[in-house]
């Protein structure tokens, strides 16, 4: 579906940026550039959504907003304001527009909010109609699509240069990375932006299959054909036929697992148990895993072929702290969800908070941005997040003792060169970390390099 924007503002030239920049984001326009303008455009065409200047020669934005809920209360309306209007868009939010942002404009940050006005619009539109038109997949689809920050820093566009390169094809996709940094969401962008994107979309946790079960699973099974199988049970890769199997943390299978699921992915037949029927099946598969898969293969753990099999590309998925610059776009977003979701009006963080999160580490990565900030708006009474509500790990000096403190809960603590015995320390991480160096690396409270170059000066053997 493509969404109709009308974009008000009478300096032409800044119209005409913001309409190609909406246009190659893949969003139809139209640009005017005052209220008598506007008013005769929106009683012909249906647009989604209107992105008008608070200040016009012949009005405002409040009038504008009026005009447009009058004709339709589920358009969308954001005001784009200078400094000396914030005032008049805040009134404007309370008389039912989305949201306004601020002058001069930052893509990301319009583009997100134009997102998320969209997804609201959507929701109106669910509830007000029980039948509505958009099926349930298409509209996931839809709110995913849009419910999505691709971020500016460097590592961001690579990795949404590569997403967009590997999407369209057949490849299967390995996305590697930490626990947290968005694997999932990569996965779910490939399979949106490819053929397969009307066709299921099957998401399966290894980790949580017991591997007695995993072919039934996997596979399926009829009804009698062992004890406990009291009906027919339609498998993953059935379900996901036409479209994509994502295999979440595959490290986690069994051997006897994976001799299985290679052998349906190398022939595309699969046999439910108890059944004498094979069943075609064409599946693209996406797996991810936040262990050294290689190492996994290298120690004999995971099959060499089907590491190959599955890893025909792969994509590193980055950690939040090499994101700088995506840091308060992601918060922002994570804002505006908790907002949403606990029915609050925070306007923004402080700035004393904006600069503590780019501070900080985040070693739980965007899982750990979004709980920081939904605990945060559920504890604020205030407009603005206030470090008062932060968790304590944000406060301590240390970056070493933040990363630490944070992982508590799973892991013991580790007084990293506070003593002599560092090397000890390094080798029961890594083992705990079951060699993964990146975990090692959080657990301990380091960066992977600084890790390395432990490992190298104490000589420890891998
Ligand atoms: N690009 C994104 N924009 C907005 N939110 C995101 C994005 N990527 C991930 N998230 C959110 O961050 C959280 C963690 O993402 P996700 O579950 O995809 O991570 P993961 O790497 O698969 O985690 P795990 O390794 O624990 O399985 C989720 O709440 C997800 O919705």
């Amino acid at each position: 579906m493509i969404y109709k924007i009308l974009v008000i503002d009478d300096d032409v030239s800044f119209c005409s940026m913001i309409k190609t920049f909406l246009n190659k984001k893949g969003f139809e326009t139209s640009g005017v550039f005052s209220f008598l303008e506007a008013e005769q455009l929106i009683k012909k065409q249906n647009f989604d959504l209107v992105l008008t200047d608070v200040r016009l020669p012949d009005s405002d934005g409040v009038k504008i907003l009026q005009f447009v809920k009058d004709i339709n209360p589920e358009i969308q309306v954001i005001l784009m304001t200078g400094y000396a209007d914030i005032k008049t868009a805040v009134n404007a939010m309370k008389l039912g527009a989305f949201d306004y942002v601020s002058k001069p404009i930052n893509s990301d940050e319009i583009l997100h909010t134009i997102n998320q006005a969209l997804i609201n619009k959507l929701n109106i539109a669910e509830e007000k109609s029980e039948q509505t038109k958009v099926s349930k997949t298409s509209r996931n689809k839809q709110l995913n699509d849009l419910s999505v920050v691709k971020g500016k820093s460097e590592v961001s566009l690579e990795l949404h240069k590569y997403i967009d390169l590997v999407a369209p094809t057949n490849i299967s996709v390995l996305v590697i990375g930490d626990s947290g940094t968005g694997k999932e969401n990569i996965a779910f962008s490939i399979h949106q932006q490819s053929k397969r994107a009307s066709k299921p979309y099957i998401a399966v946790d290894c980790g949580a299959i017991p591997k007695e079960l995993a072919a039934s699973e996997f596979f399926g099974h009829l009804k009698g054909s062992f004890t406990g199988a009291i009906n027919d049970k339609i498998g993953h890769f059935e379900a996901a036929n036409g479209g994509t199997l994502f295999l979440d943390e595959v490290g986690n299978l069994s051997y006897e697992v994976q001799v299985q699921l290679l052998r349906a992915l190398q022939e595309r037949k699969i046999k439910p148990i108890g059944s004498s029927k094979e069943i075609d099946v064409d599946i693209r598969v996406i797996a991810a895993t936040n262990e050294d898969l290689q190492r996994a293969v290298r120690e004999g753990e995971f099959r060499e072929d089907l590491y190959h099999r599955l890893n025909e590309f792969s994509i590193k998925a980055p950690r939040l702290s090499e994101r700088e610059n995506d840091i308060l776009l992601f918060a922002d977003f994570f804002l505006k969800q908790s907002n949403a979701d606990l029915e609050k009006e925070i306007i923004d963080f402080s700035d004393e908070v904006k600069s503590i999160f780019l501070d900080y580490d985040w070693p739980g990565n965007l899982r750990e941005m979004r709980n920081v900030i939904k605990r945060a708006v559920l504890l604020s009474s205030l407009n603005y997040i206030q470090k008062e509500v932060l968790p304590e790990e944000f406060f301590n000096t240390s970056s070493l003792n933040k990363t630490t403190n944070i992982l508590l809960d799973t892991e013991d603590e580790f007084k990293l060169f506070s003593s002599k015995n560092e090397e000890n320390t390094i080798i029961t991480a890594l083992e705990k970390a079951k060699f993964n160096k990146t975990k090692a690396a959080q657990i301990l409270g380091i960066d992977r390099k600084t890790l390395y170059n432990k490992i190298k000066l104490y000589n420890i053997e891998l």
